[in-house]
């Protein structure tokens, strides 16, 4: 399978959203990476075929997923930011529900009701309502209905906001274990969601593609060096100011920071191995200012 991102532009008003945007995906997990406001929604909200390009194309294969209608949606499974749910249907009446929107016939979507409630850990809460979930149960029933239909293409906004680190984690291995022979489009602005499990990462900002690569190849292209070392706390400031940096711990006496620069930043600074996040960092940073990701 080969979906083709082609130089995608959607523009709402004077505001360019996604700005000629390209990319290939043909298996395991994408994670988009971006800041709020970067476009990632309204890139998946146009590969769910739910908002046209205003220019490029999306293809499936060499096929216009436009074109293709309902053959492309029952290949794929969407779980937006905000999923919709009926806050008074159980657990099991909303999968239920679901599955007969999507089309599937009550015996088989009662087997994969029951399948995935078991894969996602909702059988135990099947009875309840929807409206008496935690924040992460919600999130499980929000991918629980986005597999009904066993798509090829799964495509996740954000699926871990608001969840606490444990869930985060048990969340991170569900999606990796459905991952397996499938297309999976994962957005967020956590590094740490999509370090561990991405094929490959997309680093979006303002519209467009800055970086693309596995985690190795992120932490290759860092042009920059990054170092550690302790400072006195009245110097943090300066050093903030000249300097990205990209942690900061204090100890009792001193303060031991983390900084991305070219030069040594200060006499006893050692380099140490750059992180994902240190690479987020020093393409997002506000410090980047031109948007090329250079000091
Ligand atoms: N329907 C819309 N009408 C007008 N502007 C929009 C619309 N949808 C998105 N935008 C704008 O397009 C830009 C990209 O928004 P988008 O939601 O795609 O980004 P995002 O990376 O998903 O952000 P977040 O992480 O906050 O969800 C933002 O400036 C947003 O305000």
């Amino acid at each position: 399978m080969e979906l083709n991102l082609n130089d995608l532009t959607k523009k709402f008003g004077p505001v360019t959203a996604v700005n000629h945007f390209s990319g290939k995906m043909t298996h395991g997990i994408y994670g988009l990476l971006g800041v709020n406001g970067a476009g990632k929604t309204t890139l998946m909200r146009m590969l769910c075929t739910l908002l046209e390009p205003d220019f490029g194309k999306i293809t499936l294969d060499g096929e216009d997923i436009f074109q293709m209608g309902g053959s492309y949606r029952k290949i794929l499974g969407y779980l937006p930011q905000d999923f919709g749910y009926y806050p008074d249907f159980t657990v099991k009446d909303y999968l239920m529900y679901i599955g007969a929107l999507k089309g599937l016939r009550p015996a088989v979507a009662k087997k994969r009701v029951g399948i995935l409630m078991e894969k996602t850990g909702l059988t135990k809460v099947s009875g309840k309502k929807m409206k008496k979930l935690s924040g992460g149960m919600k999130r499980r029933a929000g991918i629980a209905q986005a597999m009904l239909n066993d798509p090829k293409i799964l495509v996740l906004d954000e699926p871990t906001a608001g969840l606490d680190p444990n869930e985060r984690i048990r969340f991170r291995n569900l999606i990796s274990e459905l991952a397996a022979e499938r297309v999976v489009l994962l957005s967020t602005h956590i590094v740490s969601d999509v370090e561990y499990i991405a094929n490959e990462i997309w680093l979006m900002k303002d519209g467009g593609i800055v970086l693309e690569g596995t985690v190795r190849q992120l932490l290759m292209s860092m042009p920059e060096t990054v170092w550690t070392c302790f400072a006195d706390p009245a110097m943090v400031p300066m050093l903030v100011h000249k300097y990205k940096v990209s942690n900061i711990k204090s100890e009792p006496d001193q303060v031991e920071l983390k900084i991305i620069s070219q030069a040594k930043p200060v006499e006893d600074a050692v380099p140490v191995q750059a992180s994902l996040e240190d690479v987020f960092l020093y393409y997002f940073d506000e410090k980047a200012g031109d948007g090329s990701g250079l000091l």
